[in-house]
């Protein structure tokens, strides 16, 4: 059984102002902000809202995973491979970008679509793997209920329940809803860097708050991010740049490929 020791006290907590992403979305940004740059292995945590015509149209990554986990409306993504599908409320998105990804990733419903996006580090070994996804529909993501917490299992494991996400960079990601006066205690191993992201507002105090905690392994490797790059040194960053621009090492589909909403 795990020794449970005292809660963690809170070091850091800051407001995520909103900010402009993509074309036209607009993004919260905690982690990846100039506050808090680099949380290992951790590399932003946008919580976005963005409807049509404005998303987040035909771009790049490398050498990290994307975690998408939609919490209104829907967002359509179609990648360089041919991989396409929708993303609903409830749904989760673990892309391994790895070697290379080109994709777009935009409205797919009316109004406002909402939902966090998590960035994760891969170690030096792993930068350069076959991109993979795993997808998890609202419906197959584990889910259980204690003493007035309600807990959605992302990644890892909480209340007895674990996520069949595989997490090469180890890494834990509940979705929480307490009922006033709950309280949850959550083991979370030593060595991990944790955050807490509270997704409530002023409305949902007053009946349940939502919050989103993660945890993760510390990779403790050198990291430079260009954007949506982030290798271990510059001169990968210098060759991840001339393999995207001559379409080679990864990314020699993006050569002729457009997705249908870069119309
Ligand atoms: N400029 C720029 C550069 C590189 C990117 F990867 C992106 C990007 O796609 C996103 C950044 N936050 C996000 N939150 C949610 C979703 Cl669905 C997408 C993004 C982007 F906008
Ligand atoms: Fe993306």
């Amino acid at each position: 059984s795990s020794v449970v020791r005292d809660p963690r006290p809170v070091v850091r907590k800051f407001l995520a102002r909103p900010q402009h992403e993509g074309v036209g979305a607009t993004v919260r940004r905690s982690i990846g902000r100039f506050e808090l740059k680099y949380f290992d292995p951790f590399l932003v945590l946008d919580e976005f809202s963005v409807s049509a015509p404005a998303g987040f149209p035909d771009h790049p990554h490398r050498g990290f995973e994307t975690v998408t986990y939609m919490l209104q409306g829907a967002v359509r993504h179609e990648d360089f491979e041919g991989h396409s599908g929708t993303i609903e409320a409830g749904d989760l998105q673990w892309m391994t970008a790895g070697r290379g990804i080109v994709h777009s990733e935009m409205p797919a419903s009316e109004g406002t679509q909402k939902g966090l996006q998590l960035w994760i580090n891969l170690s030096s070994k792993y930068k350069m793997i076959e991109p993979r996804y795993q997808e998890l529909n609202s419906r197959d993501i584990a889910e259980a209920s204690k003493d007035g917490v309600r807990v959605r299992v992302i990644a890892g494991e909480a209340l007895g329940i674990k996520s069949p996400i595989y997490t090469r960079t180890p890494t834990m990601f509940l979705d929480f809803t307490l009922k006033p006066g709950s309280q949850i205690r959550q083991p979370i191993p030593e060595s991990w860097n944790a955050f807490v992201r509270w997704g409530g507002g002023l409305e949902q105090i007053l009946e349940t708050t939502q919050v989103y905690s993660g945890g993760g392994e510390p990779l403790g490797e050198p990291v430079v991010q260009y954007g949506p790059f982030v290798m271990n040194s510059q001169e990968q960053i210098d060759q991840t740049i001339e393999d995207y621009e001559n379409c080679a090492n990864g990314f020699e589909k993006a050569r002729q490929w457009k997705s249908e909403s870069n119309v």
